[in-house]
């Protein structure tokens, strides 16, 4: 076989099915404690799904679980189609190269500039990039994420928290992912940084056609960029769809989460926000 006929890797091929990530029958626990039993989500294609539930509901074990830094008791989670529960070694690292990661806090080296954090997965999954091309990729995804492009050169601490935020998302967005994970990233913003933040979110999702699995505490965020949310509560997700399909559902939690103070102030103000759109539309 010449080396033009040889398969494409793993990591180049885009995912064309419907669903992304499927969860099925997932049980996660830590000793006797189980945070999950029995869930199931699955996650559409070129959607950004929110995942609410209150705190210690098991969000960020559930995206754990699916990027495969969890192993669950029992159940199946297929991400691109493919198992992740049962990936041997060497088909993980494929498939790994096509999620990005922004955990919470950035998890950015402190010993490392922006640039250098941004070129760690490139070095990682890319060891023959030469170096001039590697940071040429990384000072690219800095400008990507909204952050000036002298930033690349500065280290996290001398970056304020909505600078380290974007910081993360340049590295999350290295390698060219199809589906980017973040775990609350507009938390500890200002109302006006979380704003921008949601809108580039939105953004980099429309331009680089990603799936976006987005935990959040953030109603705010949920109104103005999510398409579905999902409802962690009683160790499962008891409930997905559009805010209008969930304040249809009658459970209690959901009631209060979304028809409490805070939830009707983010309606009210995406309201609010619609009505001046149209208005500008109009020319009034
Ligand atoms: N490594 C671990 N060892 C033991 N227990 C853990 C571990 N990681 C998470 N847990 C427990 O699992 C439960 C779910 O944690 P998780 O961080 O997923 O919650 P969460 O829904 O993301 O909460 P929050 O909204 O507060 O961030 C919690 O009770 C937590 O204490």
């Amino acid at each position: 076989m010449s080396d033009l006929e040889q398969p494409t890797p793993d990591r180049h091929e885009r995912f064309r099915g419907d669903h992304p990530i499927v969860v099925k029958g997932l049980k996660t626990q830590f000793g006797e404690h189980v945070v999950h039993e029995d869930l199931s989500l699955t996650v559409n294609r070129g959607e950004i799904i929110g995942v609410v539930g209150g705190s210690g509901t098991g969000k960020s074990v559930l995206m754990r679980a699916i990027i495969g830094l969890q192993t669950p008791t029992e159940g199946e989670i297929e991400v691109f189609g493919r198992s992740i529960t049962r990936a041997e070694p060497d088909e993980q690292i494929g498939v790994r190269s096509r999620w990005g990661v922004l955990f919470q806090g950035g998890a950015l080296f402190s010993t490392l500039t922006v640039g250098e954090n941004v070129e760690v997965p490139l070095k990682q999954f890319y060891p023959d990039i030469d170096d001039e091309l590697r940071r040429e990729i990384a000072r690219y995804k800095v400008i990507l994420s909204g952050l000036p492009e002298d930033a690349a050169s500065k280290y996290p601490s001398e970056l304020s928290g909505g600078m380290k935020k974007r910081a993360g998302l340049a590295r999350a967005l290295a390698l060219d992912p199809e589906l980017l994970f973040l775990d609350e990233p507009t938390a500890g913003l200002d109302p006006i940084g979380a704003a921008k933040f949601d809108q580039l979110t939105r953004e980099l999702k429309e331009t680089l056609g990603l799936t976006v699995f987005l935990i959040t505490h953030d109603l705010d965020t949920l109104y103005e960029i999510c398409d579905r949310v999902a409802v962690l509560a009683d160790q499962k997700v008891i409930a997905v769809g559009t805010i209008p399909e969930l304040l249809e559902t009658d459970h209690p939690w959901i009631d209060e989460y979304f028809n409490g103070p805070r939830g009707r102030a983010a309606q009210a103000s995406k309201e609010r926000a619609k009505y001046m759109d149209k208005r500008a539309q109009d020319g009034a």
